[in-house]
């Protein structure tokens, strides 16, 4: 596996870096950040998946989130993916919630997405393979945790691989696909309008509802000034399916805070103790 380094900087003793690398299952060049903290000089480190939302690369959450600090603190490596294939051979869409910069962590199954759109495969095996390969990382601690599309990424990513990751949390997610306008938009050309029994294996209240619950606590914190809670993110939807099938979730709805970084950066500490406290016990 090889990799190329784009840029590294020292950060609160650790190191934040940018990295590209050729992926063989999107079929293009693919960019992703590692912040690598101090402790990782000495052994490997667990690992925190922050899947990023719509029109997003790996760029936004590594200056915006601000979870440096804390991480350094903590002993967590935090990998960010980009959030879909990019490229000039690569299909895309004029709209901000389709094609690039919105792969919603799914395998698509639809021409002309279904060879490049595959982020499910390259965020659960591709990218976990070369990060342990580079860095001293400890596959066998992950945790996982997004915003809105990445919060779907996230929570989806975690219900299907519970051997997988020790933990997650989610900012403002998309919790059933299925259930809103950006979802439905995804689902239906990424996967095929009349093939809505997949639509399912993408949609965190069905897998909940389905699988049942997974022995952890879910966080989750929503801004009640956020414009899309309504209308796409409704995390109602998976507090009930929490109740019916038992599942430990901690949902914090936050006043007067929106959609943005300004929102993620106030609660990333919390959510950092959180997965810190499943990889180490
Ligand atoms: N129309 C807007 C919508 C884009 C937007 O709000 N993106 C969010 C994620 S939304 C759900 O996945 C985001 O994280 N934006 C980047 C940022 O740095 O804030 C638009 O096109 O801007």
């Amino acid at each position: 596996m090889t990799f190329e380094i784009i840029s590294e900087a020292g950060s609160f003793g650790g190191i934040q870096g940018y990295y590209k690398h050729r992926s063989a299952v999107l079929g293009c060049d693919m960019r992703f950040s590692v912040y690598q903290p101090p402790a990782a000089q000495h052994h490997d480190v667990p690992i925190l998946w922050y899947l990023s939302g719509l029109t997003c690369t790996e760029d936004n959450a590594t200056v915006k989130a601000g979870f440096q600090r804390m991480a350094s603190e903590l002993g967590l490596m935090v990998v960010c993916p980009d959030t879909s294939p990019r490229g000039d051979d690569v299909p895309n869409d004029d709209a901000y919630d389709m094609g690039q910069g919105a792969g919603f962590y799914l395998d698509a199954t639809s021409i002309p997405w279904k060879k490049n759109f595959r982020m499910y495969s390259y965020i659960r095996d591709e990218l976990p393979a070369l990060v342990s390969s580079m860095f001293a990382a400890d596959e066998t601690r992950q945790s996982i945790t997004g915003h809105s599309m990445g919060g779907h990424g996230a929570l989806t990513l975690f219900l299907k691989n519970r051997n997988k990751f020790k933990s997650v949390s989610a900012f403002a997610p998309i919790v059933s696909p299925t259930s809103c306008p950006w979802g439905q938009k995804a689902l239906s050309k990424y996967l095929g309008a009349g093939n809505k029994d997949e639509w399912v294996d993408y949609d965190a209240c069905a897998l909940l509802e389905r699988d049942g619950a997974a022995n952890v606590n879910i966080l989750i914190d929503q801004g009640l000034a956020d414009p899309f809670l309504q209308d796409q993110l409704m995390p109602e939807l998976f507090e009930d399916v929490c109740a019916k099938v038992g599942q430990d979730v901690t949902l914090r709805r936050q006043e007067g805070y929106d959609h943005s970084y300004f929102f993620i950066a106030s609660f990333i500490e919390d959510h950092l103790r959180h997965h810190h406290k499943a990889l180490t016990t």
